[in-house]
This record gives C-alpha cells, structure tokens and sequence, in this order.
C-alpha cells in the first residue's frame, strides 16, 4: 500500500485488480505504535519500515534526578542543557526527538513550530503543565507528558512546613536573630489547633495536606468542585463551597491548577469576603492569586500572614512589594525539592518520555486520550487497517472535490463499551488526511486536525451475534458527496466505500463498494445504534 501520495496512483490500480482480498500491508511486519505519536511522515516510516536504527535525542533542558538521566542514556542520546534561553531553546529543538523540562522552562508555541515537526513527545517533570503551550503541542501533533505522583507528599510536606513556619513566624525571627537581635515579644506565633484549614483544590496534594492538618488537629474543609464527596468523607473533610471555605477559614492553603478558571481566584473582591485577620498559604501556582490585591489584602490587615513558595514571575523582581513584605513568608518554588521527590519525578518522567517514544500509550499524558495498554495491543493489527482504509478511501476520491462526510462503520460482537473506537478513529484520520496535505497526523492531533479541515467523522457500530473474542470483524469507511476518478469505485448516491478487516492478523481489504451491499444483507444484524443510510 502507498505510503505516500506520489506512490498512491499505482498502488490503487492494484487494489482495484483485486478488492476482495488484498492484504493491506506492504511488508510483513506490523508497524510498532509509534506511528501514533510519530509527527513526521519521514520518521514514521523509519520505525514502520525497520526498528529504530539511529537513536533519538532527548534534551533535558532542567536539572534532572540522575536516575532518570541514566533511564534516558539506555534508549535515547541525552543532551543536558540547563538555563537555555528562549532562542537557544528554539534553535536546540530542532534536532530533538523530546524534550524534559520542569516549571522554570517556557514551551511556547515558537517551540512547537522551530522543531520542524520532529519533536515527538515533551516531558514535564512535574506536575503543573501550566508552562507548557498545551493547544500547540497538540496542534503540531506532540505528546505532553507528566510525572503526576512522585512529588505529591514533597509538595503537601512543604505546605505544612510554610503552615507552621508563618504561624511561628519561624523566618522573620531567624533573620532577627542572625541580625543580632532577641525579639521574643515581636514574634509570638497563633497555634493552629483548632483552627478551621480551607483547602482549596482537594487533588492529590490537597488531600495530603489535609490529612497532615488533622494530625495537626486542624478542623479541616475543603473547596474543589470536581472532587467526589466519598474521598473528602474518607479523609473526615467536609467539602464546601468556595465562598464558605474562604469566609469561614483561619487558615486557606492554595492547591489547584493554574487554569483559566483558576488564574487570580484570590482577587480584591475575594479577599474582602474573608475572615480578617486569615493566613494564606500558596504551594500550588502565583497566577491563582492577584498579588497587589493580596499586598492590598495584607497592608488591611485582612491578610495578617502568607506564606509563599510560588509567583506569578519566577523569579519574583526583586523590589517585589510581595516579597519583601515582613508578615511574608517565601520559598524559591522547592515544593517538589527533596532528594526523595526529584529521584522519584525524574524516574517516572524519563519512563514516561521513554514510553513514548517507543510508541507506548503514555499512561500520564496529557493531551492524548489515555487507551489502556492492553486494549492497544489486542488493537494493534486493526490499527493499521484503519489508517491503511482511509488512505485508500481518499485516494479513491478525484481531486477537487473536497472530502467533508465520512461515517465509519465497526461491525464486531462486542457490547459497545467494550470497543473503544478512539485509536482506530485517530488512524482513519490519519490516512484521510496525510495524503492530500501536508499535515502530519497522530493520535495527539487526529481530532485537531479533522475539525481544522473542516472533516466530519461519524462512527457507527453494528452488533454482530457472535463470540466477542475479537475485538472488531470488519471496518468501514465511507466518504459521502464526492466523485471519483473510478467509476466503479463510487455509488449512485456518490459514496465511496472501502471496508477491511483482520485475518491472521493481517489486514485485509475485504470489499470495494460493488460487494458491500451483499455483504451487509449477510451480516447478522442484531443491533444497529444509529439509522444507516444505505
Ligand atoms: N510548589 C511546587 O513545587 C508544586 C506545586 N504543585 C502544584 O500543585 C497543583 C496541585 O497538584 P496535585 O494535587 O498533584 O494535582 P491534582 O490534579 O491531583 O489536584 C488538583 C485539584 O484541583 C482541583 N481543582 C481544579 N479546579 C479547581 C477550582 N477552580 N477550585 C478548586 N479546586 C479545583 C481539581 O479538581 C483537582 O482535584 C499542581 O497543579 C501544581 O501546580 C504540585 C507539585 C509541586
Ligand atoms: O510539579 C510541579 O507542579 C511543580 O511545581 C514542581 O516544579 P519543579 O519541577 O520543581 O520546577
């Protein structure tokens, strides 16, 4: 089957030969899953055609825990190149098949765009991805990966430790003290027994925060709208709303994402509705909160305390009037540094990026649908005929008239929740696209690029009787409104159909649009979702 558009031409004068039973691979060797994130057509056919012969490069543009360095070093040639600037960055990419960053590294959009399509897969060593030009990665069709678990207590630990260190005002009477000064009176501290904690965003790092606080004997509520009710009972924390976590707090503790919806949520308007006198602690992101208004907030002396370890800048300016307030506790962003927290991210991310670039499912990505490993591998043969029949779909259709509608139909014996269509749907994408474009498709970008195209592409799925051991029995792609430069190859209603499916694990073309009829009266139709149009 062509690979590429100049080779098409040919290869449909052979499926037309023989539409029944041609097998639809080109060699005998199943592609390996990286043509799923693969983003360049060049590089896909490497790992189709062969293993991958040369290495990869990874650059590690942030100090990485040694052990996942050395994860790296098996697989991939390694570049470890700290503090690049902007330029550099975008000069360096181009020749990198990933990248590892951590949250002092902008992955703007000019990054995507200099990397000319190779780089396959971004690695955040971390949590937060709020660095990261999301919509772009998946635009150029790059997989975002993150570390999500491993410096979970590092974060919630230095949480607690801003907590009891600002109620102690255990950092100005350091400094006091350095200063040759003995200021007993001036720092007398609040206890934080009994005192009410809000802990906003009740995630993996909310929740150990909360835990620690009861521990504490800290009266603990909690405010995060997508959280189940169970896990915050499980925990003996009642979740609230966010007026009543801030107006009822001694004591809030900052642990969301930064996001639209979250950027500046501590605001002039917010801070007037707290209790006076409130202490706030913030490990999660600066953006969360509006930093004059929270110097406003404290100079009020509505905020009698923060304690921060993250800026909406980093580093913060150094006249910052945040920074330098007295009843100010800060930290240089070390939430995620302890020697536990980094040898644990840098594993889990090197892992990670490795995964990827061997083509695994990623379990932590983040912009691609998460598809358990297993039901990839029981896909895989299917995978390629799916691309294989939207190649030969589209290239059936005549140049000029504009592929719009493409319904897919999946007969298989299996109850439709145990058919995940996500993958196949992506690869159809792919071979629809590719041929008559210049756009590189993957499963991080398949539905990007199908609604950038202006493509509609419906699934349908028809129950068939039968042992449910495979997954699939056939495939069908069909393109609605448009002439073909085959007369045969088209319908009367103007539809192009190509159906395949897997035989030996092997894919195969099973039926042109001349048998698809007689085929589909054979089918033991038992239940069709939706009304099929032919
Ligand atoms: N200072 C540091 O070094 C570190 C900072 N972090 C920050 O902490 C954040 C939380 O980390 P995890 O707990 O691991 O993430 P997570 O994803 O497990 O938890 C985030 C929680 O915030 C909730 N949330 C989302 N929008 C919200 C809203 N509008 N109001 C309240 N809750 C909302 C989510 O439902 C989720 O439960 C990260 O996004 C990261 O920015 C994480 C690790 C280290
Ligand atoms: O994991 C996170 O979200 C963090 O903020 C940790 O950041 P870092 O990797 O230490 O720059």
């Amino acid at each position: 089957m062509a690979a590429t558009t100049s080779t098409a031409s040919s290869n449909i004068l052979t499926t037309k030969k023989n539409l029944s039973s041609l097998s639809l691979t080109s060699t005998n060797k199943l592609p390996t899953f990286s043509s799923l994130y693969s983003s360049s057509r060049r590089q896909r056919f490497i790992v189709l055609s062969a293993s991958l012969n040369s290495k990869p490069t990874v650059l590690v543009a942030e100090k990485l825990g040694e052990a996942g360095i050395n994860l790296l070093k098996d697989f991939a040639n390694v570049d470890c190149s700290y503090n690049l600037s902007p330029d550099e960055l975008c000069t360096k990419i181009s020749l990198c098949d990933a990248l590892i960053v951590r949250s002092g590294t902008k992955v703007s959009r000019e990054v995507f765009e200099s990397s000319g399509g190779r780089l396959k897969v971004v690695g955040r060593a971390g949590v937060g991805i709020d660095n990261v030009d999301l919509a772009a990665a998946t635009e150029h069709g790059c997989l975002v990966v993150n570390a999500p678990t491993a410096n979970t207590i590092a974060a919630a630990e230095h949480g607690i430790a801003l907590l009891a260190a600002m109620a102690r005002n255990v950092a100005q009477a350091d400094a006091s003290l350095k200063a040759g000064k003995w200021q007993r009176n001036k720092y007398v501290g609040v206890s934080l027994v009994g005192k009410t904690l809000a802990v906003m965003g009740f995630g993996k790092v909310g929740s150990e925060v909360a835990r620690r606080a009861k521990g504490l004997g800290m009266h603990v509520i909690a405010h995060d709208p997508y959280a189940p009710a169970d896990r915050a009972r499980a925990v003996g924390v009642e979740l609230v709303s966010f007026d009543e976590a801030i107006a009822t707090a001694d004591f809030i503790s900052l642990h969301m994402p930064l996001t639209p919806a979250t950027a500046k949520i501590l605001n002039d308007e917010t801070f007037a509705k707290m209790k006076k006198g409130v202490r706030i602690v913030n490990v999660a992101r600066g953006g969360v909160i509006d930093e004059d208004a929270l110097v406003r907030a404290l100079d009020a002396g509505i905020v009698a305390q923060a304690a921060l370890d993250v800026f909406t800048v980093e580093p913060p300016p150094q006249d910052s009037k945040l920074v330098q307030h007295e009843r100010v506790t800060v930290t240089p962003h070390l939430g995620a540094s302890t020697i536990e927290a980094q040898e644990g991210v840098a594993i889990e991310i090197a892992e990670a990026v490795v995964g990827a670039l061997k083509g695994e499912l990623a379990s932590t990505a983040v912009n691609a649908p998460m598809v358990p490993a297993e039901v990839l591998t029981e896909l895989k043969p299917y995978v390629v005929l799916a691309e294989k029949l939207g190649r030969l779909a589209v290239q059936l259709v005549s140049g000029g008239s504009g592929v719009k509608d493409v319904k897919v139909t999946y007969a298989s014996s299996r109850a439709p929740d145990d058919l995940d269509t996500r993958v196949l749907r992506a690869m159809i994408t792919k071979g629809l696209i590719e041929p008559i474009s210049s756009v590189f498709v993957n499963l991080v970008n398949a539905d990007f690029s199908a609604k950038q195209r202006g493509l509609r592409l419906s699934e349908e799925r028809i129950h068939l009787d039968g042992s449910p051991e495979s997954p699939l029995d056939s495939i069908q792609v069909q393109i609605a409104n448009v002439e073909s430069k085959f007369a045969s190859a088209i319908s009367e209603t103007g539809e192009i159909k190509v159906e395949g499916r897997v035989k030996d694990g092997i894919p195969h073309l099973t039926k042109g649009r001349k048998r698809i009829r007689r085929a589909e009266c054979q089918c033991q139709l038992h239940e069709c979702r939706k009304d099929r149009s032919t």
